[in-house]
């Protein structure tokens, strides 16, 4: 199991821990919009850190921005799969057709 796949599974299990003994819990009580909004300030550090050229803290940022992006998803009852499935639909097509697809 890929360490992503890991996180996600232990993020999973939170759904039913008691916030007060996990962070994720915690988070994932407040509700998707919360979990969102978490997602949102680190995609922003990481960011801050590209922009700072920061390569040590773009890598601590980066880890935080992942561990959010599978907590709201989880928020919302999406999986890492379904996301990895859409990248593996994805791949070996040309991003120029994926954009022209979308219109
Ligand atoms: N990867 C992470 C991870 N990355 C970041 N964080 C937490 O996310 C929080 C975000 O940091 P911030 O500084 O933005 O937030 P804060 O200042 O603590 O909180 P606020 O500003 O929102 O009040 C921190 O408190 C980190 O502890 C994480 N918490 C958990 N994990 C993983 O999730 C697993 C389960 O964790 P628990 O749910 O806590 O058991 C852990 O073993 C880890 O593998």
């Amino acid at each position: 199991m890929t360490i992503l796949a890991q996180l996600a599974a232990t993020i999973e299990a939170r759904k039913s821990a008691d916030p007060d003994s996990s962070w994720t819990a915690k988070l994932l009580s407040k509700g998707p919009e919360k979990c969102a909004q978490k997602f949102g300030e680190e995609a922003i550090e990481a960011c801050m850190a590209v922009a700072k050229g920061d390569r040590e803290n773009l890598v601590y940022e980066a880890a935080d921005v992942l561990y959010h992006l599978l907590v709201m998803l989880a928020a919302r009852e999406v999986t890492l799969e379904e996301v990895l499935a859409e990248l593996a639909r994805r791949e070996g097509t040309s991003g120029l057709a994926e954009k022209a697809a979308r219109g």
